[in-house]
């Protein structure tokens, strides 16, 4: 059975904590591809500076471009609404029958699985592969059905990335190439001026 790997985030942007772990993930489960699905609303976060769906996925396109098993997935953005994980899997299921899917996430998604929507229908759908994030205790009362990925932890963050390009400090070493060059052609996350008193 084909084992295919969905990796669920806001990507904005996506930065080499995220592409390690894909990497790693699809190293230790043996994973035929992995797919990158950039949701459309967050179902958890406030967003006063998440880049347009544009972006995110042009910047998504273009790192996974390198690596034959990685891919980008726009079924969420396609979707109106808040990104219930549920509703894109069981989409992904019906289309992929044959399938076995596998959901990726991070250390401060397994605390905050208690309060996904349709919890105890997803992880029946799913198997979920989580890693440690730096600040996340990865303990929640469904860590137990979360397979555990050991792999060094990065404390990256899209949220560091974004106070740093607005800072103007550099991000190199931060965020893939491709991802660096898009944020700068197109001055994503440059600090906003405020509004002249005068
Ligand atoms: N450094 C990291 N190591 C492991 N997993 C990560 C890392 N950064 C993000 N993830 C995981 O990737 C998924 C998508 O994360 P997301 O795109 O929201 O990035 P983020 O860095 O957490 O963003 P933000 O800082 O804007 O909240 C989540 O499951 C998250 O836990
Ligand atoms: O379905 C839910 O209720 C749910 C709640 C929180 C997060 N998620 C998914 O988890 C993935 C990571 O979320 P985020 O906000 O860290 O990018 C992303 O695909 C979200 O849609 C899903």
């Amino acid at each position: 059975m084909k084992k295919i790997g969905l990796f669920g985030g806001t990507f904005n942007p996506p930065h080499l904590g995220h592409m390690l772990f894909a990497q790693e993930a699809c190293l230790a489960y043996e994973l035929d591809e992995l797919w990158f699905i950039p949701v459309n609303v967050p179902p958890h976060k406030e967003s006063d500076e998440l880049a347009s769906n544009k972006d995110r996925i042009d910047m998504l396109k273009k790192v996974t471009k390198r690596h034959k098993t990685f891919s980008v997935s726009t079924i969420e953005v396609e979707r109106e609404g808040p990104s219930y994980t549920v509703d894109t899997v069981k989409l992904l299921k019906k289309r992929y029958p044959d399938v076995m899917f596998y959901f990726l996430i991070g250390g401060d998604m397994i605390d905050y699985l208690p309060h996904w929507h349709r919890i105890d229908e997803l992880m029946t759908l799913v198997t979920f592969i989580g890693t440690k994030r730096p600040g996340s205790t990865s303990a929640s009362a469904y860590s137990g059905a979360v397979e555990l990925l050991d792999m060094v932890q990065v404390d990256y963050s899209s949220t560091l990335i974004r106070q740093r390009v607005a800072e103007g400090k550099p991000i190199t070493y931060m965020v893939p190439d491709e991802v660096e060059k898009i944020i700068k052609e197109r001055g994503l996350y440059e600090a906003r001026r405020s509004p002249s008193t005068d």
